[in-house]
């Protein structure tokens, strides 16, 4: 850590024409408070440990105003899965970082856990000059060398609440493996130390409620967009570290997992919803303890702010891949993540029918992408089976809920909003992939089984009406639009085994297919930013041959042996793209079969 610092001089910048400054009398007048700040734009420099939450307090500072701008640092640390060059860092190799060190682009840099971050004088002057203050999310080494470069700032530090917060918050977000977590924690105690460094911090804001930090914050910002000099007095004289323990990251981070290896049981239509649905033990992403011992004891609040009523943090983005997360592979095809799919990092998508085949691997896409999956199928042992598979792949089971749910139960249905909901406070579904679909072998229109065809309809129709309905209510509440995708499949077009009794299965489809458009029209005639795709496979390699004749696995082996049928990946990775399309492409049905299948 600590390399020595060459400091280029000169983010000075041209302060823009504000209010103040063209004004015809120029300021003549006795200059208020303001007018005599209003000079330069200013920058406003978060410092912390790693996990407590300046990344999640400058992107609501960013996105509620666009008074802020990001100086987007470079980094020769890997990229996390949703993590863009140029947005989230400029990723750069060591020697080029090196090379760019002796060229003296950087105002300050730092070898921080292990890699190298530094802030570019370019990437500060380009936020400046354009008016906006410049926010930097740097590290106590960054935060001394940008004191000594003399450029104007608000210098805030961001103390968590306690180390088992920081501890919970860094487990949480899934993005570390244990030993980077406990890397990083074991440096959050020296880096929370520093707040005792005279004139090097001009705020202490300690990130316990996120909306209490985020008010607090932004009128520390607010100071920053008017150049005003912060107040003084803000630091306390003295801080007390705890001697607390660091808190067990590896029994931390299993207990996550742990904690959601148990489905969720959509309450049945006897129970009472809400007990039922309280009652399962759900891990929370962040778990928060009420006696965690506080990491710093002060003898004043550090940051006046009125009290607010303390709302659930909106959940950030959890998934941002581990080095250990593998990259989209042969398990759901090989395209890997599409483009324009990274709007969907951190957003709910709900998948019926996970339990296997499409579903199954529609999951496993969506969340190696960065989405938060609710996994709904009626087989708890096979949903705990697609559990332990997303874990053993690298996918943080903070970002699954595996929900046992039939979706032919209204009640259960029903209740599936407030359970993600619960979840995730603050989000819903955002996508929803109604693939839950089945057929059966004596369905047949002159003499068939009439229990079949309730069956089928029950699941291929009304389950996904009923799951579309619950859906859309929850996003009328929450006034959020997102996508549903609905498996209509070729037999949706056409019937394929209609000698043999396929006629029902085959309505039931062109049931989907005509829902599909209706659903469409609908949201096009309330003027509704939903989007409605279908997809229509031909033959997919998997159980449903076997549950159409009763559980024969011999009867799937038959019906996919002819040739190379599509696998589960292949559809999912259609899903993945009607998903990844800019807002103003609906991909309405995509007609997919194996090469080799005639009709
Ligand atoms: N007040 C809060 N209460 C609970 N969780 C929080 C709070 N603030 C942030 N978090 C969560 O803590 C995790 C870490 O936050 P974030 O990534 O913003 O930290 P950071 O300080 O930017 O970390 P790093 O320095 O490693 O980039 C995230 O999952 C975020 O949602
Ligand atoms: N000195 C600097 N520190 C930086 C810079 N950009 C980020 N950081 C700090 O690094 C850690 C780890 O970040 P992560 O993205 O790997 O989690 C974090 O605490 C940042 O504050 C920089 O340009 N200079």
């Amino acid at each position: 850590m600590g390399a020595e610092q060459s400091v280029p001089a000169g983010v000075e910048v041209q302060a823009p024409a504000t209010a103040a400054s063209s004004q015809p009398d120029g300021g003549a007048t006795a200059a208020t408070d303001d007018q005599k700040a209003a000079s330069l734009p200013s920058a406003l420099v978060l410092v912390g440990p790693s996990g407590v939450g300046k990344g999640t307090l400058a992107k609501r500072l960013i996105q509620d105003s666009d008074q802020f701008g990001f100086s987007v640092s470079h980094t020769t640390r890997a990229p996390r899965p949703n993590e863009q060059h140029g947005v989230h860092y400029f990723f750069t190799a060591k020697e080029q970082f090196a090379k760019e060190i002796g060229e003296g682009k950087f105002l300050e840099y730092a070898e921080v856990h292990g890699n190298l971050y530094g802030t570019s004088v370019a990437a500060v002057r380009s936020v400046l000059e354009s008016g906006r203050v410049c926010v930097l999310d740097i590290d106590v080494q960054g935060a001394r060398a940008v004191r000594k470069s003399g450029l104007k700032g608000i210098f805030v530090f961001i103390a968590p609440p306690s180390l088992e917060d920081l501890a919970n918050r860094l487990a949480g977000r899934g993005t570390e493996t244990v030993e980077q977590i406990t890397r990083r924690l074991n440096n959050a105690k020296a880096e929370i130390e520093s707040i005792n460094e005279k004139g090097l911090y001009d705020y202490l804001l300690i990130n316990d409620d996120l909306e209490e930090a985020v008010k607090k914050l932004k009128a520390i910002a607010d100071r920053a967009a008017k150049g005003l000099d912060p107040e003084p007095g803000m630091v306390p004289e003295r801080v007390v570290l705890e001697d607390a323990p660091l808190p067990d990251i590896r029994a931390l981070t299993e207990q996550q997992a742990g904690n959601a290896s148990e489905p969720v049981q959509a309450p049945q239509p006897a129970q009472e919803p809400a007990p039922a649905v309280n009652g399962v033990a759900v891990a929370d992403a962040a778990p928060e303890s009420a006696s965690a011992t506080p990491v710093v004891t002060s003898a004043r609040p550090p940051v006046p702010g009125p009290p607010q009523a303390s709302a659930a943090e909106p959940q950030q983005p959890l998934y941002n891949g581990t080095s250990s997360v593998p990259q989209p592979g042969p398990a759901h095809g090989e395209a890997g993540i599409p483009t324009g799919f990274e709007k969907w990092q951190g957003k709910v998508a709900l998948v019926t029918g996970a339990s296997s085949g499409i579903g199954w691997a529609t999951c496993e896409a969506l969340a190696s992408a960065g989405v938060r999956v609710v996994a709904v199928a009626r087989r708890k042992n096979r949903l705990e089976e697609l559990q332990r598979h997303m874990h053993s792949t690298g996918v943080p089971l903070v970002n699954f809920l595996p929900v046992v749910c039939d979706i032919t139960k209204e009640a259960e249905v029903a209740t599936l909003p407030k359970i993600v909901s619960k979840r995730w406070p603050d989000c819903g579904v955002d996508i929803l992939i109604n693939n839950a679909g089945m057929s059966r072998n004596d369905a047949s229109l002159f003499d068939g089984n009439i229990g079949s065809w309730v069956e089928m309809l029950s699941t291929n129709v009304l389950g996904t009406c009923m799951m579309t309905r619950a859906v859309i209510q929850d996003m009328k509440r929450r006034g959020s639009y997102g996508h549903i995708v609905n498996m209509i499949g070729l037999s949706g077009h056409r019937i394929p085994d209609g000698p043999q009794g396929g006629g029902f299965y085959a309505a039931t489809k062109a049931a989907v297919k005509t829902i599909t458009e209706g659903l469409r029209q609908e949201a096009r005639g309330a003027r509704l930013p939903l989007r409605v795709s279908g997809i229509s496979p031909g033959i997919v390699e998997t159980e449903f041959f076997a549950v159409r004749a009763f559980g024969d696995d011999e009867a799937t082996r038959k019906a996919t042996s002819a040739f190379k049928c599509l696998q589960p990946a292949d559809v999912a990775d259609a899903v993945m793209w009607c998903l990844s399309c800019p807002n103003h492409v609906e991909v309405n049905d995509i007609v997919l079969r194996p090469t080799e299948q005639l009709i």
